[in-house]
């Protein structure tokens, strides 16, 4: 049987560039698409996906598009034969969302719609949305299963990210073609184990971990803890914090699944259950990386929720999967991953950790960037 291709948006971001590395380990092919909003470009490409070349040893098809840009879309699903899409592609960044929310709804909503019809226009409905717990707004109960009511949000993002799954309802209730599964995440963290791809957003570190190990490596003074006086057992916010290398095996596990049954419809956690608290996590994070983290406490976050965590009790029955890598390799690799590349994806900031593994040929490697009508 010939590969799969599978077309991924938001291809260059953190999550995106960790399920490709697994796509292509798996056999598949993939075509990705970005545009850059929050990811690395230089010269045009995505020195993301470079690296993920390097690990794989595999090509990835890259073209730089806007989920916006119709025409452009239309001409790739013309263009490629793609049998699934993970889309991936989204602006997420909760405060901005509150100051933007028009700029939120077009990007997210409307660009879902364009990929809809860009591949409804091509024959393909095989459909991996990338959700977020965020959907479920405050936890009525814990651990929070996929049943547990969603839409009461308070901000902007996370109601894109809701409307969004709504529609996908509708859109599958509407036509039976459709077969759609929404994945919703917990907190991805960590980076792959090689150290050489992780996070690199080009907008503000917000999330805590990446704040964390900027505090580490020396560019930030003190990490700021928001809130020490939640119901919780430390006073300070807890979540369900996931490999980002686990996140994207649970999108393998969801092609399986898309391919093997019909699902019309369907959600899934993707957590690992357990959940840990800002002082916990700072804590792990001192051990495995032996460093220290200054801090201190201030009040609350505007819009953050006191905690959640999964039951991953649906997503391991139904799609076989499971977390495999600890809280201290979720810290290890985002270690390994930081020292290895202080500053990011940017050429001048490679580094050798020594260890004969080095990403030396990282400027060697080209995706194939697409120009179209060339
Ligand atoms: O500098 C920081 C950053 C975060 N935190 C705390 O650390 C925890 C995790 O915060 P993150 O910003 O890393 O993640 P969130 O849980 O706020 O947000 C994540 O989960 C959300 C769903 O709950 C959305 O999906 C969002 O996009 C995603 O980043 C929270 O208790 C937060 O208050 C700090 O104390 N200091």
């Amino acid at each position: 049987m010939s590969p799969k291709t599978v077309f991924v948006t938001g291809g260059a971001g953190y999550i995106g560039s960790h399920c490709i590395v697994e796509l292509l380990q798996a056999g598949y092919n993939v075509v990705a698409v970005d545009n850059f909003t929050n990811s690395v470009c230089e010269d045009g490409e995505a020195p993301s996906l470079k690296r993920v070349e390097m690990i794989t040893g595999k090509p990835v098809t890259f073209y730089q598009c806007d989920l916006l840009n119709k025409a452009k879309l239309r001409e790739i699903f013309l263009k490629q034969h793609i049998d699934f899409v993970i889309h991936f592609a989204a602006i997420k960044a909760v405060g901005e969302s509150m100051q933007f929310p028009v700029m939120y709804y077009e990007n997210n909503i409307i660009g879902t719609i364009y990929l809809l019809e860009a591949m409804k226009e091509a024959g393909c409905y095989q459909l991996v949305y990338s959700s977020s717990c965020t959907v479920y707004g405050n936890p009525q109960y814990l651990p929070i299963t996929e049943d547990h009511p969603t839409g009461n949000i308070t901000n902007v993002y996370g109601r894109t990210k809701y409307f969004i799954e709504e529609m996908l309802k509708d859109v599958s209730a509407a036509d039976k073609e459709w077969n759609i599964i929404s994945l919703r995440y917990f907190n991805p963290v960590g980076a792959h184990p090689s150290g050489h791809i992780g996070e690199d957003p080009t907008k503000a570190f917000t999330n805590l971990m990446p704040y964390m190990a900027q505090v580490a490596i020396g560019h930030k003074d003190s990490l700021t803890i928001f809130g020490g006086d939640y119901a919780t057992k430390d006073g300070t916010g807890i979540r369900d914090y996931i490999h980002v290398v686990d996140l994207a095996s649970g999108h393998l596990a969801a092609l399986q699944k898309l391919s093997n049954s019909v699902v019309r419809y369907k959600t899934y956690n993707l957590g690992t259950g357990q959940g840990y608290s800002v002082l916990e996590l700072i804590d792990n994070f001192e051990k495995a990386t032996k460093t220290k983290i200054p801090y201190k406490i201030v009040e609350r976050r505007l819009g953050d929720i006191e905690q959640i965590y999964a039951d991953v009790r649906l997503a391991k029955e139904e799609l076989k999967w499971e977390t495999k890598y600890s809280m201290k390799e979720m810290c290890e690799h985002f270690w390994k991953w930081k020292t290895m590349n202080p500053d990011g994806y940017r050429k001048s900031s490679i580094q050798t950790n020594g260890s004969g593994n080095e990403p030396a040929s990282v400027n060697g490697f080209h995706c194939q960037q697409q120009i179209l009508g060339s």
